[in-house]
């Protein structure tokens, strides 16, 4: 018996290779409730949060989901894109994945993006690309630094997708670039002309990543060292003496230990200590978000410039930069190789 075929089922579509990019992710608007459900979402992750549930879900449903959604809508509202009303992380995600199918265009290769939190979810990402006739799929978690908190909570969402499909494409998952030495050029260069660039001459160039607790690195997670490395690495590459250049870690929350020296107590001490004059980066973040823009770039200049600081700059992340494009065209065509 012969039977026909629809015309987009998966036997008879053009095989292609698909590109995932995955960040974490943004509320969908300012207001209480769109930040209280993002915030819900994210912090009952418990690759975020190690807690026990049952002793978690009272502190977070009853402490934290109370009053935290109101204060982290004003500060989204302060970074907001007010032109595409629209969370800036979600803009240059967008960006980078436009730019991303435009290099990739000439392979056949489909890109796009999915948020570990709120939207574009990740299954409904993948579902769209398996439609689009991706049998093969790389899942580039945009962070530089491996973290369980941040890498494998993405490649777990994506692998909790493909576990209800009954035909799974085939997949990969990027490794952490944060020693790569391409990553480490292009940050290097973004480092050098965004001090060439200002107006003063910083004496410190500070790298801020983003902080976890101190007990997740006791449990083996290589984040902390990755951090270290690539400053070293992009200290090394610049020529640049060891004092010139500092690792703090920023975005604490809760109330355990995070891993230090914490970005907001250094930037006020520093002007005791003679260093009045300092730029800023974060690399850690592939793309400015509230806790670059708001948290770095706004209340960290203000807290360095109200304890007696001259002078502060912020450099931007890679975001779709030329530059950091390149960068993640490298990575991806590496990891794409015997598929391309
Ligand atoms: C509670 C624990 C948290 C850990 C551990 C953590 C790790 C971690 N996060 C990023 C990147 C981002 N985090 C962002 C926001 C954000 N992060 C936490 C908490 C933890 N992060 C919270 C509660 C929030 C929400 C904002 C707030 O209420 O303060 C974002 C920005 C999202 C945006 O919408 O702009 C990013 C990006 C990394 C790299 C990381 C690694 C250790
Ligand atoms: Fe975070
Ligand atoms: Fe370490």
């Amino acid at each position: 018996m012969s039977r026909t075929l629809p015309p987009d089922h998966p036997f008879i579509q053009e095989q292609k290779i698909g590109v995932l990019l995955l960040n974490l992710g943004t509320p969908d608007a300012t207001d209480y409730w769109s930040v209280r459900r993002y915030l819900k979402e994210f912090l009952s992750d418990p690759r975020v949060i190690e807690t026990p549930k049952w002793l978690w879900w009272p502190i977070l449903n009853l402490a934290i989901l109370s009053v935290r959604p109101q204060k982290a809508g004003h500060a989204y509202a302060t970074i907001w894109d007010k032109e595409r009303n629209e969370s800036p992380l979600r803009v240059i995600t967008e960006a980078q994945t436009r730019a991303l199918a435009e290099r990739l265009a000439g392979d056949g290769v489909v890109v796009d993006y999915a948020m570990r939190y709120g939207n574009p979810s990740t299954r409904s990402v993948l579902e769209r690309m398996q439609a689009a006739g991706c049998q093969r799929i790389l899942l580039l978690p945009l962070y530089p630094q491996y973290s369980a908190t941040t890498t494998a909570t993405a490649n777990d969402k994506a692998f909790d997708a493909l576990k209800t499909m009954r035909w799974q494409p085939a997949v990969r998952t990027a490794p952490a670039y944060f020693e790569d030495p391409k990553y480490i050029e292009v940050l290097g260069n973004s480092i050098r002309d965004g001090v060439a660039a200002l107006p003063f001459e910083p004496e410190l160039v500070i790298t801020s990543y983003h902080g976890m607790p101190v007990d997740y690195l006791k449990k083996g997670d290589p984040y902390h060292c990755q951090c270290y490395k690539t400053t070293r690495l992009v200290r090394e590459y610049l020529g640049w003496p060891e004092e010139r250049m500092m690792v703090t870690f920023q975005s604490r929350f809760g109330p355990t230990e995070w891993l230090q020296p914490y970005t907001d107590k250094t930037l006020e001490e520093l002007p005791k200590k003679g260093i009045k004059k300092v730029a800023v980066l974060a690399p850690a973040f592939s793309a400015d978000c509230i806790e670059t823009l708001e948290e770095i770039a706004m209340a960290g200049k203000e807290s360095f410039l109200e304890a007696g600081g001259e002078d502060y700059a912020y450099i931007p992340c890679l975001n779709d930069s030329p530059a950091g494009m390149d960068m993640i065209e490298t990575v991806v065509r590496r990891e794409l190789a015997g598929w391309l």
